[in-house]
C-alpha cells in the first residue's frame, strides 16, 4: 500500500508514538461504539466481581477503528498486565508455546491480525483457550511424544480485519465477539476535539466537522488529517481554520468525501474500464496494481459504506451516486463510456 494520508493502517514509528499519546486509556474516554463499550463493560465487571479472568474477546473490524486501543483498555480496566503479539509473528506452534508458557496469571494476551497465525499454532490455541493447557511435541516421527503443560489462566484478545477467514473452532472459543463499526461524523468530531486538546491546537468546530467528514469513518485517519492541518497552520496560515483545513487536505489529495488516490483509481477503473461493472475483485486488483486483500478489506468497505459501489454476486458495480460524484454519465453500451466527461471533483 502507498503512504497515502488516508491509509487506515498505522505507518511507522512516528505515527505509533503520536497514536500512543492520543489513545484513550479507559472505556469512559473511548468515543463511540457504544454497544461494544456496554458489552465489554459488563463482561469485565462480572469477571472482576468473581475475581476471575475475563472471557476471551475477539475484536473484528476494519483497520484504525480502535482494536488495539480496546485491547489496552481491557487490560487497564481489569488491572492486568498486557502482552502484545501478532499473527504474522506466530509462524510455528513453538512461537505460540513460548508466549503462552511465559504468561503470568491473569495476563491479557493481545494477538493482532490473528487470522494470519500459522495453522499449527491455531490448533494449539484451541486447547489453550479452553483448558489453559497445551501439548508440547518432543521428538519426531515414531518416537515423538507429547508433554502436557499447564498454563496460567489468561484472557485472549484477538483482533482481525477478516473475521471470515478465522476457522470456526477458533471463532467459537471466544466468549464475546465485538464487531467494530465505522464512526459517524459526530463521533469523529469528538475524537478530533479530544485530540486537539491533547495536542494543544486551537481549532474551531466548523474545521473539526470538515476534517471529520473526510476521515472515512476512521479515528486513525481523523487524527492523521488533524496532524497535517496543524502542520499547515504552523507553516502557512498561523491558524487552524476552515481555509487551512481545505488547503491542507487538497494538498494531500483527500477529496470532499475522503476519497484518496487508491479509492479514485478503483472507481475510475470500474467506471471507465468496465463501464460501471460488474467487475470481479481479482480483476480489479490487477487493474489498479494493488493487492486484492487491500481492496477487499480497506477500499471496498468504505466505498460500499458511502454508497459508491455495491457488491453483487457477479462482482462490484458502480452506483448512480458514483457516476454523479465523478461527473460522468453511464454508457448504454459496454466500452462506450465517455471518458472525456470525467472530472475528478475534489
Ligand atoms: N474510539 C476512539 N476514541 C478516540 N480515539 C480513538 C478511538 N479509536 C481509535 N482511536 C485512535 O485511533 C488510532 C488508531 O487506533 P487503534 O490502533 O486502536 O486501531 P486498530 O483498530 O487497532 O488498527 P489496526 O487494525 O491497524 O491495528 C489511535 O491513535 C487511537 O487513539
Amino acid at each position: 500500500m502507498s503512504d497515502d494520508l488516508t491509509t487506515p493502517q498505522s505507518q511507522g514509528e512516528a505515527e505509533l508514538a503520536f497514536e500512543g499519546a492520543l489513545r484513550p486509556k479507559s472505556l469512559g474516554e473511548f468515543v463511540g461504539q457504544s454497544k461494544v463499550r456496554g458489552q465489554l463493560q459488563l463482561l469485565l465487571t462480572a469477571a472482576r466481581m468473581q475475581d476471575r479472568t475475563a472471557d476471551h474477546i475477539l475484536l473484528a473490524g476494519p483497520p484504525g477503528l480502535g482494536k488495539t486501543t480496546l485491547a489496552m483498555i481491557v487490560a487497564a480496566e481489569s488491572e492486568r498486565p498486557l502482552r502484545m503479539s501478532s499473527g504474522p509473528a506466530i509462524q510455528h506452534a513453538g512461537d505460540l508455546a513460548a508466549v503462552l508458557s511465559s504468561l503470568v496469571p491473569g495476563e491479557v494476551l493481545f494477538i493482532d491480525e490473528i487470522h494470519r497465525m500459522a495453522r499449527s499454532a491455531e490448533e494449539m490455541l484451541y486447547l489453550a483457550m479452553e483448558d489453559f493447557r497445551i501439548d508440547i511435541m518432543v521428538g519426531k516421527g515414531a518416537g515423538a511424544t507429547s508433554i502436557p503443560l499447564d498454563l496460567a489462566p489468561f484472557t485472549l484478545v484477538g483482533a482481525t480485519t477478516r473475521s471470515g477467514l478465522l476457522p470456526n473452532p477458533l471463532r467459537d472459543r471466544f466468549g464475546f465477539t465485538a464487531h467494530l463499526e465505522f464512526y459517524s461524523d459526530g463521533e469523529l468530531e469528538q475524537v478530533l476535539d479530544r485530540a486537539a486538546v491533547l495536542l494543544e491546537l486551537d481549532i474551531d468546530r466548523e474545521s473539526l466537522a470538515e476534517i471529520a467528514g473526510r476521515s472515512r469513518g476512521t479515528p486513525r485517519i481523523a487524527n492523521r488529517l488533524l496532524r497535517r492541518v496543524r502542520d499547515y497552520a504552523l507553516v502557512h496560515t498561523g491558524r487552524a481554520d476552515l481555509g487551512a483545513v481545505r488547503a491542507a487536505l487538497e494538498l494531500y489529495d483527500v477529496d470532499a468525501l475522503g476519497l484518496d488516490r487508491l479509492d479514485r483509481a478503483v472507481m475510475q477503473t470500474i467506471l471507465t474500464r468496465f463501464d460501471g461493472g460488474p467487475v470481479g475483485l481479482s480483476t480489479l486488483a490487477v487493474s489498479v496494481g494493488e493487492e486484492a486483500e487491500t481492496i477487499e478489506s480497506v477500499v471496498e468497505p468504505f466505498l460500499v459504506r458511502i454508497g459508491l459501489i455495491s457488491r453483487t454476486p457477479r462482482g462490484r458495480v458502480a452506483t448512480p451516486d458514483a457516476w454523479r460524484h465523478f461527473g460522468m454519465a453511464p454508457s448504454s453500451a459496454p466500452g462506450t463510456t465517455q471518458q472525456a466527461l470525467f472530472t475528478d471533483r475534489l
